[in-house]
Protein backbone atom coordinates (compact mmCIF):
# COMPACT_ATOMS: atom_id res chain seq x y z
CA UNK A 1 0.00 0.00 0.00
CA UNK A 2 1.44 3.39 -1.08
CA UNK A 3 1.15 6.33 0.81
CA UNK A 4 -1.78 7.44 -0.66
CA UNK A 5 -3.66 4.83 0.02
CA UNK A 6 -3.98 2.99 -3.11
CA UNK A 7 -2.95 -0.63 -3.36
CA UNK A 8 -0.24 -1.32 -6.18
CA UNK A 9 -1.17 -4.62 -6.14
CA UNK A 10 -2.97 -4.47 -9.84
CA UNK A 11 -5.92 -6.54 -10.07
CA UNK A 12 -5.88 -9.59 -13.01
CA UNK A 13 -7.94 -7.96 -16.30
CA UNK A 14 -11.04 -10.40 -16.39
CA UNK A 15 -10.49 -11.54 -19.91
CA UNK A 16 -6.43 -10.10 -21.64
CA UNK A 17 -3.85 -12.53 -20.70
CA UNK A 18 -0.08 -11.75 -19.42
CA UNK A 19 3.01 -12.06 -20.39
CA UNK A 20 2.29 -10.69 -24.43
CA UNK A 21 5.53 -8.31 -24.98
CA UNK A 22 3.96 -4.99 -25.40
CA UNK A 23 5.96 -1.68 -27.55
CA UNK A 24 5.03 1.61 -26.72
CA UNK A 25 5.82 3.25 -29.69
CA UNK A 26 5.63 7.19 -29.33
CA UNK A 27 6.01 9.42 -32.48
CA UNK A 28 7.56 13.04 -30.88
CA UNK A 29 5.04 15.76 -32.80
CA UNK A 30 3.28 13.61 -34.82
CA UNK A 31 -0.65 14.82 -34.73
CA UNK A 32 -3.38 14.60 -36.79
CA UNK A 33 -4.28 17.51 -39.49
CA UNK A 34 -5.67 18.13 -42.76
CA UNK A 35 -4.06 17.04 -45.79
CA UNK A 36 -2.40 20.11 -47.50
CA UNK A 37 1.18 20.62 -48.52
CA UNK A 38 2.21 22.01 -44.72
CA UNK A 39 1.20 18.95 -43.74
CA UNK A 40 4.72 17.15 -43.70
CA UNK A 41 3.19 13.72 -42.41
CA UNK A 42 0.50 13.75 -45.25
CA UNK A 43 3.67 14.79 -47.85
CA UNK A 44 5.80 12.08 -46.61
CA UNK A 45 5.30 8.67 -47.76
CA UNK A 46 4.05 7.13 -44.39
CA UNK A 47 2.86 3.85 -45.23
CA UNK A 48 3.20 1.96 -42.00
CA UNK A 49 1.28 5.08 -39.97
CA UNK A 50 -1.40 4.99 -43.16
CA UNK A 51 -2.01 1.19 -42.50
CA UNK A 52 -2.59 1.75 -38.50
CA UNK A 53 -4.79 4.03 -39.58
CA UNK A 54 -7.37 2.25 -41.98
CA UNK A 55 -7.81 -0.10 -38.59
CA UNK A 56 -10.23 2.86 -37.70
CA UNK A 57 -12.25 2.91 -35.42
CA UNK A 58 -11.09 -0.02 -33.35
CA UNK A 59 -7.92 -0.07 -33.49
CA UNK A 60 -6.68 3.47 -34.47
CA UNK A 61 -8.34 6.59 -32.53
CA UNK A 62 -7.31 10.28 -32.10
CA UNK A 63 -7.15 11.69 -28.42
CA UNK A 64 -6.15 14.95 -26.99
CA UNK A 65 -2.70 16.23 -26.63
CA UNK A 66 -3.32 19.97 -25.16
CA UNK A 67 -4.78 22.27 -23.25
CA UNK A 68 -7.00 21.42 -20.06
CA UNK A 69 -6.48 17.07 -21.23
CA UNK A 70 -3.16 17.43 -20.23
CA UNK A 71 -3.17 19.78 -17.46
CA UNK A 72 -2.40 23.00 -19.22
CA UNK A 73 -4.25 26.16 -18.21
CA UNK A 74 -6.32 26.57 -21.14
CA UNK A 75 -7.31 24.62 -24.54
CA UNK A 76 -5.38 27.48 -26.00
CA UNK A 77 -2.13 25.82 -25.20
CA UNK A 78 -0.30 23.59 -27.09
CA UNK A 79 0.53 20.27 -25.59
CA UNK A 80 4.31 19.73 -25.30
CA UNK A 81 6.55 16.78 -24.42
CA UNK A 82 6.70 17.16 -20.66
CA UNK A 83 2.74 17.35 -20.30
CA UNK A 84 2.38 14.88 -23.10
CA UNK A 85 4.81 12.46 -21.83
CA UNK A 86 3.54 13.01 -18.10
CA UNK A 87 0.26 12.36 -19.13
CA UNK A 88 1.01 9.03 -20.76
CA UNK A 89 3.08 7.75 -17.96
CA UNK A 90 0.80 8.65 -15.18
CA UNK A 91 -2.00 7.72 -16.51
CA UNK A 92 -3.93 10.97 -14.87
CA UNK A 93 -3.80 14.19 -15.34
CA UNK A 94 -2.43 16.56 -13.12
CA UNK A 95 -2.37 20.49 -12.67
CA UNK A 96 1.00 21.57 -14.91
CA UNK A 97 3.65 23.42 -13.68
CA UNK A 98 2.05 26.54 -15.93
CA UNK A 99 -0.97 26.18 -14.43
CA UNK A 100 0.68 26.34 -10.62
CA UNK A 101 2.52 29.16 -11.03
CA UNK A 102 -0.61 31.06 -13.03
CA UNK A 103 -2.21 30.09 -9.48
CA UNK A 104 0.36 31.07 -7.29
CA UNK A 105 1.04 34.23 -9.03
CA UNK A 106 -2.72 34.52 -9.21
CA UNK A 107 -3.26 34.25 -4.99
CA UNK A 108 -0.06 35.88 -4.34
CA UNK A 109 0.96 32.27 -2.39
CA UNK A 110 4.27 32.31 -3.96
CA UNK A 111 5.73 35.55 -2.43
CA UNK A 112 5.05 33.65 0.93
CA UNK A 113 6.22 30.51 0.58
CA UNK A 114 9.95 28.96 1.72
CA UNK A 115 11.12 29.55 -1.54
CA UNK A 116 10.51 33.13 -2.14
CA UNK A 117 11.67 33.78 1.83
CA UNK A 118 14.83 32.58 1.02
CA UNK A 119 15.68 34.53 -1.63
CA UNK A 120 14.42 37.64 -0.74
CA UNK A 121 17.32 37.60 2.10
CA UNK A 122 19.38 38.75 -0.83
CA UNK A 123 17.49 41.80 -1.17
CA UNK A 124 18.80 44.27 0.85
CA UNK A 125 22.33 44.16 0.27
CA UNK A 126 22.09 42.16 -3.41
CA UNK A 127 20.75 41.93 -6.70
CA UNK A 128 17.73 39.90 -7.78
CA UNK A 129 18.67 37.47 -11.31
CA UNK A 130 15.67 36.49 -13.26
CA UNK A 131 16.92 33.53 -15.86
CA UNK A 132 14.77 32.27 -18.42
CA UNK A 133 12.48 31.80 -22.16
CA UNK A 134 11.37 35.14 -23.21
CA UNK A 135 8.40 34.69 -24.75
CA UNK A 136 4.38 33.71 -24.66
CA UNK A 137 4.74 30.33 -25.83
CA UNK A 138 3.67 28.65 -22.13
CA UNK A 139 5.66 25.33 -22.66
CA UNK A 140 8.51 26.33 -20.68
CA UNK A 141 7.83 29.76 -19.44
CA UNK A 142 5.84 32.62 -20.33
CA UNK A 143 5.90 36.36 -20.60
CA UNK A 144 2.94 37.39 -18.03
CA UNK A 145 4.20 35.31 -15.30
CA UNK A 146 7.32 37.16 -15.36
CA UNK A 147 5.62 39.96 -15.26
CA UNK A 148 3.78 39.26 -11.99
CA UNK A 149 6.99 37.86 -10.56
CA UNK A 150 8.85 41.00 -11.70
CA UNK A 151 6.15 43.79 -9.65
CA UNK A 152 5.72 41.11 -6.56
CA UNK A 153 9.57 40.64 -5.90
CA UNK A 154 10.17 44.92 -6.38
CA UNK A 155 6.97 45.02 -3.94
CA UNK A 156 8.71 42.80 -1.63
CA UNK A 157 11.61 44.55 -1.63
CA UNK A 158 14.17 43.78 -4.26
CA UNK A 159 15.63 47.14 -5.26
CA UNK A 160 18.08 46.03 -7.86
CA UNK A 161 17.16 43.52 -10.29
CA UNK A 162 18.72 42.04 -13.94
CA UNK A 163 16.73 39.96 -15.77
CA UNK A 164 19.10 37.18 -18.38
CA UNK A 165 16.76 36.71 -20.83
CA UNK A 166 16.92 33.75 -23.38
CA UNK A 167 14.88 34.26 -26.89
CA UNK A 168 12.46 31.45 -27.88
CA UNK A 169 11.50 31.21 -32.18
CA UNK A 170 10.61 27.59 -31.09
CA UNK A 171 7.04 27.95 -29.47
CA UNK A 172 6.66 31.08 -30.61
CA UNK A 173 7.34 32.04 -34.37
CA UNK A 174 10.44 33.09 -35.19
CA UNK A 175 11.25 36.60 -35.22
CA UNK A 176 9.32 37.63 -32.09
CA UNK A 177 11.92 37.82 -30.05
CA UNK A 178 12.51 41.12 -30.96
CA UNK A 179 8.65 41.95 -29.34
CA UNK A 180 9.28 40.44 -25.86
CA UNK A 181 11.94 42.22 -25.61
CA UNK A 182 10.64 45.74 -26.41
CA UNK A 183 7.46 44.96 -23.89
CA UNK A 184 9.91 43.58 -21.56
CA UNK A 185 12.30 46.77 -21.43
CA UNK A 186 8.88 48.91 -21.10
CA UNK A 187 8.26 47.24 -18.00
CA UNK A 188 11.72 47.93 -16.69
CA UNK A 189 11.51 50.95 -17.73
CA UNK A 190 7.83 51.14 -15.17
CA UNK A 191 10.05 49.75 -12.30
CA UNK A 192 12.82 52.06 -13.07
CA UNK A 193 10.34 55.07 -12.43
CA UNK A 194 9.54 53.60 -8.72
CA UNK A 195 13.25 53.53 -7.94
CA UNK A 196 14.25 50.21 -8.92
CA UNK A 197 17.33 49.39 -10.63
CA UNK A 198 15.55 47.19 -13.12
CA UNK A 199 17.43 45.81 -16.48
CA UNK A 200 18.41 43.35 -19.12
CA UNK A 201 21.55 42.23 -18.13
CA UNK A 202 22.33 39.27 -20.68
CA UNK A 203 20.94 37.47 -23.40
CA UNK A 204 20.73 34.68 -26.40
CA UNK A 205 19.56 31.85 -28.31
CA UNK A 206 17.81 29.07 -26.05
CA UNK A 207 19.04 26.75 -28.24
CA UNK A 208 22.62 27.93 -28.01
CA UNK A 209 22.66 29.27 -24.76
CA UNK A 210 21.40 27.34 -21.63
CA UNK A 211 18.80 25.30 -22.67
CA UNK A 212 20.17 22.44 -23.08
CA UNK A 213 18.84 19.30 -21.81
CA UNK A 214 19.63 15.47 -20.95
CA UNK A 215 23.41 16.64 -20.85
CA UNK A 216 23.71 16.49 -24.68
CA UNK A 217 26.02 19.37 -24.85
CA UNK A 218 27.22 21.56 -21.67
CA UNK A 219 29.08 24.26 -23.67
CA UNK A 220 25.28 25.42 -24.53
CA UNK A 221 24.98 26.13 -20.74
CA UNK A 222 28.62 27.04 -20.52
CA UNK A 223 27.79 29.54 -23.25
CA UNK A 224 24.86 30.80 -20.62
CA UNK A 225 27.12 31.01 -17.25
CA UNK A 226 29.71 33.06 -19.23
CA UNK A 227 27.02 35.78 -20.04
CA UNK A 228 24.97 35.41 -16.82
CA UNK A 229 27.33 34.75 -13.81
CA UNK A 230 30.62 35.89 -15.47
CA UNK A 231 29.30 39.37 -17.23
CA UNK A 232 31.25 37.84 -20.41
CA UNK A 233 30.24 37.41 -24.08
CA UNK A 234 31.71 37.37 -27.52
CA UNK A 235 28.50 40.70 -28.41
CA UNK A 236 28.41 43.48 -26.10
CA UNK A 237 25.39 45.97 -26.27
CA UNK A 238 23.96 48.75 -23.97
CA UNK A 239 20.53 47.76 -25.43
CA UNK A 240 19.18 44.55 -25.57
CA UNK A 241 16.08 45.69 -28.59
CA UNK A 242 19.63 46.37 -30.20
CA UNK A 243 21.08 43.62 -29.43
CA UNK A 244 18.63 41.08 -30.74
CA UNK A 245 17.80 43.12 -33.58
CA UNK A 246 21.54 43.51 -34.70
CA UNK A 247 22.47 39.78 -33.66
CA UNK A 248 19.78 38.42 -36.12
CA UNK A 249 20.55 40.96 -38.93
CA UNK A 250 24.27 40.32 -38.84
CA UNK A 251 24.97 36.82 -37.89
CA UNK A 252 21.72 35.83 -39.68
CA UNK A 253 20.81 33.49 -36.88
CA UNK A 254 17.25 33.00 -35.83
CA UNK A 255 15.79 33.40 -32.19
CA UNK A 256 16.84 30.24 -31.01
CA UNK A 257 20.02 29.97 -31.89
CA UNK A 258 21.37 33.69 -31.48
CA UNK A 259 24.81 33.82 -29.86
CA UNK A 260 25.38 34.93 -26.25
CA UNK A 261 25.03 38.90 -25.18
CA UNK A 262 25.89 41.00 -22.35
CA UNK A 263 24.70 44.27 -21.62
CA UNK A 264 27.20 47.03 -21.18
CA UNK A 265 27.40 50.56 -19.63
CA UNK A 266 29.37 53.47 -20.84
CA UNK A 267 32.40 52.16 -19.48
CA UNK A 268 32.07 48.90 -21.11
CA UNK A 269 31.21 47.09 -18.24
CA UNK A 270 28.97 44.76 -17.95
CA UNK A 271 25.69 45.75 -16.02
CA UNK A 272 24.07 42.50 -14.43
CA UNK A 273 27.27 39.74 -13.47
CA UNK A 274 26.48 37.58 -10.60
CA UNK A 275 28.12 38.20 -7.53
CA UNK A 276 28.62 37.16 -4.00
CA UNK A 277 25.20 37.63 -2.06
CA UNK A 278 23.14 37.85 -4.93
CA UNK A 279 20.06 35.87 -5.35
CA UNK A 280 18.77 34.14 -8.43
CA UNK A 281 15.69 32.36 -9.92
CA UNK A 282 15.32 30.54 -13.03
CA UNK A 283 11.89 31.03 -13.74
CA UNK A 284 11.22 28.92 -16.07
CA UNK A 285 8.39 25.89 -14.72
CA UNK A 286 9.15 23.05 -17.45
CA UNK A 287 12.01 20.99 -16.19
CA UNK A 288 13.80 19.46 -18.89
CA UNK A 289 16.01 22.72 -19.86
CA UNK A 290 16.41 23.78 -16.49
CA UNK A 291 18.17 21.35 -15.16
CA UNK A 292 21.80 21.62 -16.19
CA UNK A 293 21.65 25.13 -15.18
CA UNK A 294 20.48 24.24 -11.77
CA UNK A 295 23.18 21.95 -11.53
CA UNK A 296 25.84 24.49 -12.34
CA UNK A 297 23.64 27.05 -10.12
CA UNK A 298 23.69 25.02 -7.17
CA UNK A 299 26.23 21.96 -7.02
CA UNK A 300 29.63 22.32 -4.80
CA UNK A 301 30.72 19.70 -6.83
CA UNK A 302 30.46 20.15 -10.18
CA UNK A 303 33.02 19.57 -13.16
CA UNK A 304 31.10 19.70 -16.19
CA UNK A 305 32.59 22.60 -17.19
CA UNK A 306 34.99 25.14 -15.40
CA UNK A 307 32.83 27.68 -14.10
CA UNK A 308 35.77 29.99 -13.40
CA UNK A 309 33.87 32.21 -10.30
CA UNK A 310 31.46 30.36 -8.19
CA UNK A 311 29.52 33.16 -6.59
CA UNK A 312 27.78 32.62 -3.01
CA UNK A 313 24.08 32.88 -3.68
CA UNK A 314 20.68 31.92 -2.67
CA UNK A 315 18.68 30.29 -5.74
CA UNK A 316 15.77 29.31 -6.30
CA UNK A 317 14.09 27.09 -8.94
CA UNK A 318 10.89 28.67 -10.22
CA UNK A 319 9.72 24.57 -9.76
CA UNK A 320 11.55 21.67 -8.62
CA UNK A 321 12.92 20.20 -11.33
CA UNK A 322 13.82 16.96 -10.29
CA UNK A 323 12.30 15.06 -7.95
CA UNK A 324 14.69 12.51 -7.61
CA UNK A 325 17.77 14.97 -7.42
CA UNK A 326 15.35 17.59 -5.12
CA UNK A 327 16.52 19.42 -7.58
CA UNK A 328 17.03 22.67 -6.78
CA UNK A 329 16.44 22.36 -3.55
CA UNK A 330 14.31 25.72 -3.46
CA UNK A 331 11.76 26.70 -5.39
CA UNK A 332 9.11 29.34 -5.30
CA UNK A 333 5.92 26.65 -6.54
CA UNK A 334 6.13 23.18 -5.45
CA UNK A 335 5.55 21.29 -8.61
CA UNK A 336 2.77 18.32 -9.65
CA UNK A 337 3.28 15.36 -7.43
CA UNK A 338 3.01 12.94 -9.91
CA UNK A 339 2.90 9.63 -7.90
CA UNK A 340 2.49 6.06 -9.02
CA UNK A 341 3.22 6.59 -12.89
CA UNK A 342 2.83 2.97 -14.82
CA UNK A 343 6.20 2.28 -15.51
CA UNK A 344 8.02 -1.04 -14.54
CA UNK A 345 9.37 -2.06 -17.93
CA UNK A 346 12.23 -0.65 -20.51
CA UNK A 347 12.82 1.73 -23.28
CA UNK A 348 14.65 3.05 -26.21
CA UNK A 349 15.17 6.65 -27.33
CA UNK A 350 17.98 9.20 -28.20
CA UNK A 351 19.78 11.94 -26.33
CA UNK A 352 17.51 15.01 -27.15
CA UNK A 353 14.76 13.07 -25.87
CA UNK A 354 16.33 10.57 -23.41
CA UNK A 355 14.67 11.89 -20.42
CA UNK A 356 11.22 12.07 -22.16
CA UNK A 357 10.40 8.25 -21.87
CA UNK A 358 12.25 8.44 -18.69
CA UNK A 359 11.94 11.29 -16.95
CA UNK A 360 8.83 12.60 -18.10
CA UNK A 361 7.37 9.21 -18.31
CA UNK A 362 7.96 8.51 -14.42
CA UNK A 363 6.27 11.62 -13.73
CA UNK A 364 9.79 13.87 -13.71
CA UNK A 365 12.21 11.70 -12.15
CA UNK A 366 15.25 10.72 -13.23
CA UNK A 367 16.67 7.33 -12.50
CA UNK A 368 15.21 3.87 -12.04
CA UNK A 369 12.12 2.64 -9.92
CA UNK A 370 13.89 -0.78 -9.96
CA UNK A 371 17.02 -1.48 -11.96
CA UNK A 372 16.90 -4.82 -11.51
CA UNK A 373 13.44 -4.59 -13.88
CA UNK A 374 14.41 -1.72 -16.10
CA UNK A 375 16.90 -0.89 -18.16
CA UNK A 376 16.75 2.79 -20.48
CA UNK A 377 19.09 3.05 -23.76
CA UNK A 378 20.28 6.53 -24.90
CA UNK A 379 21.07 7.00 -28.41
CA UNK A 380 23.13 9.39 -28.61
CA UNK A 381 22.33 12.13 -31.06
CA UNK A 382 24.24 14.03 -33.25
CA UNK A 383 25.19 17.75 -31.61
CA UNK A 384 26.41 20.92 -32.40
CA UNK A 385 23.73 20.71 -35.78
CA UNK A 386 20.66 21.76 -36.60
CA UNK A 387 18.57 18.79 -37.12
CA UNK A 388 17.11 19.51 -40.48
CA UNK A 389 20.49 18.98 -41.83
CA UNK A 390 20.25 15.24 -40.32
CA UNK A 391 16.49 14.93 -40.72
CA UNK A 392 16.54 11.06 -40.00
CA UNK A 393 18.64 11.31 -36.99
CA UNK A 394 19.27 8.17 -35.41
CA UNK A 395 15.78 6.80 -36.11
CA UNK A 396 17.07 3.79 -37.81
CA UNK A 397 19.23 3.46 -34.98
CA UNK A 398 16.65 3.33 -32.14
CA UNK A 399 14.29 0.68 -34.28
CA UNK A 400 17.16 -1.63 -33.96
CA UNK A 401 17.92 -1.08 -30.64
CA UNK A 402 13.72 -1.80 -29.51
CA UNK A 403 13.72 -4.61 -32.52
CA UNK A 404 16.97 -6.04 -30.69
CA UNK A 405 15.35 -5.84 -27.15
CA UNK A 406 11.27 -7.06 -28.49
CA UNK A 407 13.56 -10.47 -29.76
CA UNK A 408 15.61 -10.86 -27.44
CA UNK A 409 12.48 -11.88 -24.78
CA UNK A 410 13.92 -9.98 -21.51
CA UNK A 411 10.98 -7.37 -21.60
CA UNK A 412 7.68 -7.07 -20.90
CA UNK A 413 7.55 -4.29 -22.16
CA UNK A 414 10.04 -2.00 -24.82
CA UNK A 415 9.07 1.84 -24.92
CA UNK A 416 10.81 4.38 -27.45
CA UNK A 417 10.26 8.04 -28.56
CA UNK A 418 11.14 8.59 -32.06
CA UNK A 419 11.61 12.57 -32.18
CA UNK A 420 12.05 13.61 -36.08
CA UNK A 421 8.67 14.66 -36.72
CA UNK A 422 9.57 17.06 -33.47
CA UNK A 423 12.91 17.90 -33.91
CA UNK A 424 13.08 18.86 -37.68
CA UNK A 425 9.50 20.11 -36.99
CA UNK A 426 11.14 22.96 -35.03
CA UNK A 427 13.53 23.89 -37.41
CA UNK A 428 10.45 25.18 -39.92
CA UNK A 429 12.34 23.19 -42.66
CA UNK A 430 9.45 21.75 -43.96
CA UNK A 431 10.93 19.58 -47.03
CA UNK A 432 13.59 18.27 -43.80
CA UNK A 433 10.59 17.63 -41.83
CA UNK A 434 9.41 15.10 -44.63
CA UNK A 435 12.46 13.11 -44.78
CA UNK A 436 11.99 13.17 -40.61
CA UNK A 437 8.36 11.95 -40.82
CA UNK A 438 9.27 9.12 -43.36
CA UNK A 439 12.35 8.09 -41.27
CA UNK A 440 9.91 7.99 -38.23
CA UNK A 441 7.35 5.64 -40.30
CA UNK A 442 10.22 3.46 -41.06
CA UNK A 443 11.50 2.83 -37.88
CA UNK A 444 7.69 2.08 -36.49
CA UNK A 445 7.81 -0.60 -39.26
CA UNK A 446 10.78 -2.39 -37.87
CA UNK A 447 9.60 -2.39 -34.10
CA UNK A 448 6.23 -3.44 -35.73
CA UNK A 449 7.68 -6.65 -37.71
CA UNK A 450 9.72 -7.52 -34.78
CA UNK A 451 6.42 -7.67 -32.37
CA UNK A 452 4.62 -9.57 -35.56
CA UNK A 453 7.65 -12.02 -34.98
CA UNK A 454 7.47 -12.52 -30.83
CA UNK A 455 3.48 -13.03 -30.96
CA UNK A 456 3.36 -9.34 -29.20
CA UNK A 457 1.35 -6.35 -29.15
CA UNK A 458 2.27 -3.28 -30.19
CA UNK A 459 0.39 0.13 -28.85
CA UNK A 460 1.88 3.16 -31.39
CA UNK A 461 0.94 7.00 -30.02
CA UNK A 462 2.50 10.37 -29.96
CA UNK A 463 2.84 13.32 -27.20
CA UNK A 464 1.52 16.54 -29.61
CA UNK A 465 1.28 17.69 -33.06
CA UNK A 466 4.23 19.63 -34.61
CA UNK A 467 4.99 18.28 -38.27
CA UNK A 468 1.34 17.68 -39.34
CA UNK A 469 1.11 21.60 -39.60
CA UNK A 470 4.27 23.73 -40.30
CA UNK A 471 2.53 26.71 -41.02
CA UNK A 472 0.31 29.83 -38.82
CA UNK A 473 -3.15 29.86 -39.80
CA UNK A 474 -5.59 32.44 -39.51
CA UNK A 475 -9.14 31.50 -37.87
CA UNK A 476 -10.60 29.48 -41.20
CA UNK A 477 -7.73 27.70 -41.35
CA UNK A 478 -5.83 29.25 -44.48
CA UNK A 479 -2.25 30.37 -44.11
CA UNK A 480 -2.00 33.67 -42.93
CA UNK A 481 0.22 36.15 -44.68
CA UNK A 482 2.46 38.13 -42.98
CA UNK A 483 2.56 42.51 -44.25
CA UNK A 484 5.06 41.14 -47.12
CA UNK A 485 2.34 38.77 -48.36
CA UNK A 486 4.52 35.90 -46.90
CA UNK A 487 3.47 32.54 -45.57
CA UNK A 488 4.57 32.25 -41.50
CA UNK A 489 6.54 29.24 -40.99
CA UNK A 490 5.40 27.78 -37.43
CA UNK A 491 8.28 26.43 -35.73
CA UNK A 492 5.92 25.35 -32.80
CA UNK A 493 4.10 22.31 -31.01
CA UNK A 494 0.16 22.38 -32.02
CA UNK A 495 -3.42 21.93 -30.72
CA UNK A 496 -3.89 18.86 -33.15
CA UNK A 497 -4.94 15.58 -31.37
CA UNK A 498 -3.03 12.91 -31.80
CA UNK A 499 -3.24 8.83 -33.41
CA UNK A 500 -3.50 5.93 -30.87
CA UNK A 501 -3.13 2.58 -32.80
CA UNK A 502 -3.23 -1.05 -31.01
CA UNK A 503 -2.58 -4.50 -32.83
CA UNK A 504 -0.06 -7.05 -33.15
CA UNK A 505 -0.64 -11.07 -32.75
CA UNK A 506 -0.72 -10.70 -29.55
CA UNK A 507 -4.04 -8.98 -28.94
CA UNK A 508 -7.01 -10.48 -27.87
CA UNK A 509 -9.37 -10.93 -30.60
CA UNK A 510 -11.84 -9.40 -29.15
CA UNK A 511 -10.51 -5.99 -28.22
CA UNK A 512 -11.24 -3.12 -29.68
CA UNK A 513 -11.47 0.68 -28.89
CA UNK A 514 -14.44 2.15 -26.46
CA UNK A 515 -16.72 4.94 -28.13
CA UNK A 516 -17.63 5.94 -24.66
CA UNK A 517 -14.58 7.53 -23.20
CA UNK A 518 -15.82 11.10 -23.14
CA UNK A 519 -13.11 13.40 -24.53
CA UNK A 520 -10.44 10.78 -24.81
CA UNK A 521 -6.75 11.75 -24.14
CA UNK A 522 -2.95 11.20 -23.84
CA UNK A 523 -4.01 10.17 -19.78
CA UNK A 524 -5.98 7.67 -21.04
CA UNK A 525 -3.65 5.70 -22.59
CA UNK A 526 -1.42 4.18 -19.53
CA UNK A 527 -4.77 2.28 -17.87
CA UNK A 528 -5.12 0.83 -21.76
CA UNK A 529 -1.64 -0.22 -21.67
CA UNK A 530 -1.73 -2.20 -18.41
CA UNK A 531 -5.24 -3.44 -19.76
CA UNK A 532 -2.80 -4.91 -22.40
CA UNK A 533 -0.28 -6.47 -20.09
CA UNK A 534 -3.65 -8.34 -18.28
CA UNK A 535 -3.79 -6.14 -15.60
CA UNK A 536 -6.81 -3.78 -14.38
CA UNK A 537 -5.46 -0.28 -14.10
CA UNK A 538 -5.48 1.60 -10.54
CA UNK A 539 -8.94 2.76 -9.65
CA UNK A 540 -8.12 6.75 -9.72
CA UNK A 541 -6.48 6.21 -13.42
CA UNK A 542 -8.51 7.98 -16.53
CA UNK A 543 -10.66 5.02 -17.85
CA UNK A 544 -9.10 2.50 -20.90
CA UNK A 545 -10.04 3.18 -23.97
CA UNK A 546 -10.31 -0.55 -25.02
CA UNK A 547 -13.28 -2.82 -23.97
CA UNK A 548 -13.17 -6.73 -24.57
CA UNK A 549 -16.11 -8.05 -26.67
CA UNK A 550 -16.82 -11.80 -27.21
CA UNK A 551 -16.57 -13.29 -30.26
O1 LIG B 1 12.30 21.52 -27.42
C1 LIG B 1 11.57 21.78 -26.44
O2 LIG B 1 12.00 22.12 -25.34
C2 LIG B 1 10.07 21.70 -26.61
C3 LIG B 1 9.59 22.96 -27.27
O3 LIG B 1 9.84 24.06 -26.46
O4 LIG B 1 9.73 20.59 -27.38
P1 LIG B 1 9.30 19.20 -26.70
O5 LIG B 1 8.16 19.51 -25.79
O6 LIG B 1 8.87 18.35 -27.86
O7 LIG B 1 10.47 18.65 -26.00
MN1 LIG C 1 7.51 15.96 -27.81
MN1 LIG D 1 9.07 19.75 -29.44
Amino acid sequence: MGSSGVSWTLPDHPKLPKGKPVAVVVLDGWGEADADQYNCIHVAETPTMDLLKKGAPEKWKLVKAHGTAVGLPSDDDMGNSEVGHNALGAGRIFAQGAKLVDTALASGKIFEGEGFKYIKECFDQGTLHLIGLLSDGGVHSRLDQLQLLLNGASANGAKKIRVHILTDGRDVLDGTSVGFVETLENDLSQLRAKGIDACIASGGGRMYVTMDRYENDWDVVKRGWDAQVLGEAPHKFQNAVEAVKTLRAETKANDQYLPPFVIVDDSDKAVGPIVDGDAVVTFNFRADRMVMIAKALEYEDFDKFDRVRVPKIRYAGMLQYDGELKLPSHYLVSPPEIERTSVYELFRHETVKFGHVTFFWNGNRSGYFDETKEEYVEIPSDSGITFNVKPKMKALEIAEKARDAILSGKFDQVRVNLPNGDMVGHTGDIEATVVACKAADEAVKMILDAIEQVGGIYVVTADHGNAEDMVKRNKSGQPQLDKKGEIQILTSHTLQPVPVAIGGPGLHSGVRFRNDVQTPGLANVAATVMNLHGFEAPADYEPTLIEVVDN
